[in-house]
């Protein structure tokens, strides 16, 4: 998969560049909606791509494994064919979600066994079958299957989760390499940096991932509940030693403010749940700062939501009508401020290629990390 570096900003490592894959190009830095079980929560695919102009969106190998299952993808050409999403979809490879979400999982060498949280069955996950898994699935791009190590940890839990990251990263290479994709299209594997908050350890993660010389490099591990401080050092760190020509993909990242930041770290992709999860609790990010919109004051604040992101539903309707479907809990106020939201994170890191093109990066970052963290 092609990736062409376009413009260096000189005060910081942020960059702009074009990743090419078979279902199209996304101009980078990008921010990619999270669409877990098929779906972008309350957005339609063609909202998506007209008016929040999303570029690519993610899934999740653990919740599609489960349902609708492999079959059913595998019937329908591929998770693009089953929800009509034919831009590039990039799928997480589970590691993180049977950590975080099935509490009776275990352990081990060989991967790992957890009940599913929707029924209580009992799966398997190695580093082979998910590689397997994300082939059926079909995304342009699979991550490893690693163990995303907790935080706090010791630094002793933190070198064994890491060295077993690692060795099932080689075991995940030489299952993806000996594999085709099974849709006509190619796929893109990313591994992806562990070694928690040690800098010794980040370090000794971060020239192994390089050392496998893949298309695009993830850093995990972080947005885990360390103090963002903690989440800038050591992405600093990691940067420095990930190959400047290959995209850097920073996991579950983050608030407006800490992608921003990361931009300027040279990260070039990003997740994060917060805009389509915190929309559907009136929690919206504006080019202002950010709106409690359950809040008393926008009762009678007839104003658009955030006409300066140049999307219909941002300029369409009112805050004080928004605020009122939110309190009454109305379907439309989470179509609204997810839509609303993803369309004001798409804004944002689009602004950020500009910026970095035209040579001002460093002081509209400033500016706008002010901006976009201010509590209105
Ligand atoms: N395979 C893999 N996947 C990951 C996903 C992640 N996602 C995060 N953070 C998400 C944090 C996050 C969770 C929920 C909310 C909503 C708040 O309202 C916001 C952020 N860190 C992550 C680390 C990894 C990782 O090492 N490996």
């Amino acid at each position: 998969m092609k990736f062409t570096l376009r413009k260096k900003d000189l005060q910081t490592k942020a960059r702009t560049g074009t990743l090419f894959t078979d279902h199209g190009e996304i101009q980078t830095p990008i921010f990619m909606p999270v669409g877990t079980a098929a779906t972008v929560k309350a957005v339609h695919q063609r909202e998506l791509k007209e008016d929040i102009k999303a570029q690519i969106i993610l899934g999740n190998t653990y919740h599609l494994y489960l349902r609708p299952g492999l079959d059913i993808l595998e019937k329908a050409g591929g998770l693009h064919k089953f929800n009509g999403w034919e831009r590039p979809i990039l799928t997480d490879s589970g590691g993180y979600q049977v950590f975080s979400l099935s509490g009776t999982r275990k352990i081990k060498e060989e991967g790992v066994t957890f009940k599913s949280h929707i029924d209580g069955s009992k799966h398997e996950f190695t580093p082979e079958n998910v590689m397997d898994i994300q082939r059926t699935i079909g995304a342009d791009i699979i991550m490893a299957f690693d163990e995303c190590t907790p935080y706090p940890c010791e630094y002793g839990y933190a070198r064994n989760s890491m060295e077993m990251t690692h060795r099932w990263l080689t075991r995940c290479i030489d299952r993806f390499d000996s594999t085709e994709g099974k849709y006509g299209y190619r796929q893109t594997f990313f591994p992806i940096v562990q070694g928690s908050v040690y800098k010794d350890l980040r370090k000794q993660s971060a020239e192994f991932i390089a050392a496998q010389g893949r298309e695009g490099n993830a850093i995990g591990g972080l947005s885990v509940g360390e103090p963002a401080e903690m989440m800038y050092e050591m992405t600093e760190l990691v940067t420095d030693i990930l190959p400047a020509d290959k995209p850097r993909y920073l996991m579950g990242v983050g608030t407006p403010a800490n992608i921003l930041e990361c931009i300027a770290l040279g990260v070039d992709m990003f997740d994060c749940v917060m805009p389509t999860r915190n929309a559907r609790n009136g929690m919206l990010f504006t080019s202002e700062g950010i709106i409690n919109i359950r809040n008393e004051k926008w009762k009678d604040d007839f104003s658009p939501i955030d006409p300066a992101i140049g999307n219909y539903a941002s300029t369409f309707y009112s805050k004080a009508y928004l605020r009122h479907l939110t309190v009454s809990k109305e379907i439309l106020a989470a179509q609204i401020a997810s839509i609303h939201n993803l369309a004001f994170y798409l804004w944002l890191v689009g602004q950020a290629r500009e910026h970095i093109q035209a040579g001002d990066f460093a002081v509209w970052k400033d500016q706008m990390v002010k901006k976009v963290s201010t509590r209105l």
